[in-house]
């Protein structure tokens, strides 16, 4: 099948086109990560965004449907170098070509990702449209100059829940805890590793929409308040940021990544659009206080600007190693804290899973 990418500076590239025939539209977004591509096509943050390997061979241990994040792939297109189409892995149910096609995204490759990834770096991420069945340029240029930018659209709305919904937590997972917890989740289009890392610790979860009003939140009598991952830009999620203000000094606040974000904002930082982002598995990131370094798992595009903490109580806590951008911060005496990497992983190293969600458990009382 013929395939084009084109951005919005002009550049076009042909490919070969596979999965869905269409077009996928939104900024053009790389990761460095080798594997996790199950887990990254299926994260909600990535709504918007079209996908972009630096890794030259994409899918070969196959789909499993096991480490999905969510019911949907949401990235909006996929772009590789070489796209396997014979995967070979006992648990592969489908190749990743079947995967795009059955739920309807397009997928390029052939794809010279490295100059493409070179270019983002150099000029900063760009808007881009695929599309596959047609391999003409300067209609995809075209659309990709027509699009909205990422920082003005509205993402929210199509990954959070309907309604609130209720998890109970996992019989037995709680050490030293007299009684049940419960954490209200603000659902932006959560990760389901981030709810099962949650469950297993025993948490009582009770999901709620972006849109949930304090008084919704407070009727479901939350022991700590969360707020999820999600797609876009942060001072989009006014509820979100609205309820951790109604919360902060009560209950425990916490957030991952978008969450972080969000936090950050209700107490009277800034956020900013990083020139191209941090999405890989081995971000290495400086913990401040135990003075040792963590090897993450990331996917923004915003940071909170480190000068705008000043007189917000928040404390950097996380510097990531790098470019030394804010990767976490708590606040000096109250129960908030945050992280802008993702202790869940899935996929990426494990390493950090103790250091959030054993904190969440710790602030509600039980053993880490
Ligand atoms: N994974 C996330 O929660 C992403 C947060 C936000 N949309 C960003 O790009 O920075």
């Amino acid at each position: 099948m013929k395939a084009v990418l084109g951005l919005e500076d002009g550049t076009i590239i042909k490919g070969t086109g596979f999965g869905a025939e269409g077009t996928a539209c939104g900024e053009l977004v790389f990761t460095t990560q080798f594997t996790g591509y199950e887990e990254a096509l299926t994260d909600p943050s990535y709504k918007g965004q079209i996908l972009m390997f630096t890794y030259p061979l994409i899918g070969n241990y196959g789909v499993s449907g096991e480490r999905v994040q969510s019911d949907n792939i949401h990235a909006e297109g996929l772009v590789v170098r070489e796209a396997c189409k014979k995967p070979y892995h006992y648990k592969s149910t489908r190749s990743i070509h079947k995967f795009l096609e059955d739920e309807g995204k397009p997928g390029i490759e052939g794809v010279d990702t490295r100059m493409l990834t070179i270019g983002a770096r150099e000029r900063g991420t760009m808007r881009a449209a695929l599309i596959t069945g047609s391999d003409d340029g300067e209609e995809a240029v075209n659309i990709a100059r027509d699009l909205p930018q990422i920082t003005d659209e509205e993402l929210i709305s199509l990954v959070t829940c309907k309604e609130p919904h209720f998890i109970p937590g996992a019989e037995g997972a709680w050490k030293g805890i007299s009684k049940r917890k419960h954490a209200v989740v603000v659902d932006l289009g959560i990760k389901r590793s981030i709810i099962n890392n949650l469950h297993n610790r025993g948490i009582d979860l009770t999901l709620v929409p972006a849109t949930a009003k304090p008084a919704e939140i407070a009727s479901h009598e939350p022991d700590i308040l969360i707020i999820s991952n999600g797609p876009g830009n942060p001072e989009k999620a006014k509820d979100a940021i609205n309820a951790v203000k109604a919360f902060v000094g009560t209950i425990p606040v916490c957030g991952i990544c978008f969450g972080h974000q969000i936090i950050s904002l209700a107490m009277g930082a800034r956020t900013y659009k990083l020139k191209f982002g941090h999405r890989g598995g081995n971000q290495p990131v400086k913990d401040l206080v135990e003075n040792r370094i963590f090897i993450t798992s990331q996917n923004h595009g915003y940071a909170v600007d480190a000068d705008s903490l000043d007189g917000t109580g928040l404390n950097v806590r996380y510097l990531n190693a790098n470019d030394r951008t804010v990767e976490g911060v708590s606040h000096k005496n109250l129960d908030i804290f945050s992280v802008q990497f993702h202790p869940e992983a899935q996929a990426g190293p494990l390493d950090t899973e103790g250091t959030f969600f054993g904190k969440v458990v710790k602030v509600l009382g039980g053993e880490a």
